[in-house]
């Protein structure tokens, strides 16, 4: 990579690691303040930023052998000795100091780069974790989940994801959109799992897909893809949304429900459900309206008991099972610590199921691979209210039996391709219990 460049992703890595915002909002800003870099430039900056964010634990791993401070520059030196194995007087030649380029480097730089010198980057010493780039929070949960597949499991979210994309079921078919984009020259093929999605081998950037009619796809990882499917929404319902963020699922219910029935997409962040709104505008769905909530227990749900056919709670989580595609987010713990987002997770659960009519059902899912977000919180809760019951997953959407032939949906990178998602179906009873006279 040309120095101009390297310096960019010095300066974007820099800002990612100080600002409290998700990585790919951070490169957003960047890259908009940087009008000199072009597309192949920024796909450039991208793709160093992401293999420093991935490779991350164990390059600082060894700049603390070296008793190195782990900064980005410092990181960046490492993996180009380590990752790239180019050598001292290479990589003095990159920071040689010119406009816009790297400084030259300090002694203290020139000495790491002789002691990391015909190194690699995986070292018998390192502890799994490190080798594995798991923070040490997630180690025992995932180690409990994954049990012998462990390595297998984070070694794939380790990987950059592929592009998923959902076709929109109103305004074409999945076999027409795959030949159009195979025309176009895209390795393009059906996703094994959702009927709905196409997946491409090579990440690009949308423009190449502007050929497409607006509507006709949206960007969305086929385990999302599932879990919207999962709602299984028809025509004319009643479905809530309960927190429906910026509308990536609500979108897709809609559109199952061909612009009929009614969608409401709550959430507590106003920010997020104005992107929700605009989104929705956009693609000219008619029948969704957002709904701002104080908090879960929200007065509005008290007034809405029971009104709804179907209710998605997208649950806020670990984000465990993004880490493939947002390699920063592995290394921001959950800020309200596990503990208390298990808590909210449940007191969502409880609170939003008051929505679901009888004979309705709830929909709780995550993109977490921890038990406690999971199964755990959906057994618990069985447990605690009457009038649900699990309906598996072949019996709740009979045309997914065969992607999903288990009683949970359970997604994992290793074992299916896809982000890591968890989504369970509950039926309530068709009889109302005493809790509606309340
Ligand atoms: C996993 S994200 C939702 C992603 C979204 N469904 C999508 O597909 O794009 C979880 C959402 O839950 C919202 N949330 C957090 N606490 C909440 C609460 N107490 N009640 C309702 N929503 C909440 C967050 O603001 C966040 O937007």
């Amino acid at each position: 990579m040309i120095p101009t460049l390297l310096q960019a992703t010095l300066d974007l890595l820099t800002e990612v690691e100080t600002a409290a915002r998700p990585a790919d909002a951070v490169t957003s800003a960047f890259f908009r303040g940087r009008r000199d870099l072009d597309d192949r430039d920024r796909g450039a900056v991208l793709e160093l930023l992401y293999v420093l964010l991935r490779h991350r634990a164990r390059l600082g791993w060894w700049l603390a052998r070296q008793d190195a401070q782990d900064k980005p520059r410092n990181r960046l030196l490492a993996w180009l000795a380590l990752g790239e194995g180019q050598n001292p007087s290479q990589i003095q030649r990159l920071f040689d100091g010119a406009p816009f380029a790297p400084s030259a480097l300090t002694a203290a730089e020139n000495a790491l780069l002789e002691a990391l010198k015909g190194h690699r980057l995986r070292h018998p010493d390192m502890p799994e974790a490190v080798a594995l780039e798991c923070p040490a929070w997630a180690v025992a949960p995932l180690q409990q989940r994954f049990g012998a597949a462990f390595g297998a499991e984070m070694a794939a979210t380790l990987a950059p994801p592929p592009l998923d994309l959902r076709i929109n079921p109103i305004k074409t078919a999945r076999e027409a959109t795959l030949r159009r984009l195979q025309a176009m020259g895209l390795r393009a093929q059906p996703t094994p799992l959702s009927p709905l999605g196409i997946r491409l081998a090579e990440r690009l950037s949308l423009a190449r897909l502007s050929g497409l009619k607006t509507g006709d796809i949206e960007i969305q990882d086929e385990g999302s893809q599932l879990v919207a499917l999962l709602v299984d929404a028809k025509p004319g319902e009643r479905v809530v949304d309960f927190c429906a963020g910026a509308g990536g699922k609500t979108l897709a219910i809609a559109a199952q429900m061909k612009n009929k029935g009614h969608v409401v997409a709550c959430d507590v962040n106003e920010t997020r459900l104005k992107r929700c709104a605009e989104r929705h505008r956009r693609a000219g769905l008619h029948n969704v309206e957002t709904r701002l909530l104080a908090s879960e227990t929200d007065r509005w749900v008290k007034r809405h008991k029971g009104g709804f056919d179907r209710v998605l709670i997208d649950a806020p989580c670990s984000g465990t099972g993004t880490w493939r595609r947002n390699p920063d987010a592995r290394w921001r713990a959950p800020e309200l610590g596990l503990e208390n987002l298990v808590s909210l997770q449940a007191r969502i659960l409880a609170s939003a199921a008051r929505l679901v009519k009888p004979g309705g059902r709830l929909v709780y899912a995550t993109c977490s691979m921890l038990p406690d977000e999971n199964e755990a919180q959906i057994t618990r809760f069985l447990a605690a209210s009457a009038g649900f019951r699990l309906l598996p997953v072949p019996k709740a959407v009979p045309e997914l039996a065969g992607a999903i032939p288990s009683d949970h949906l359970s997604l994992t990178p290793a074992r299916h391709g896809t982000d890591g998602f968890f989504a369970a179906v509950l039926q309530r009873d068709a009889l109302p219990t005493p809790s509606d006279q309340a």
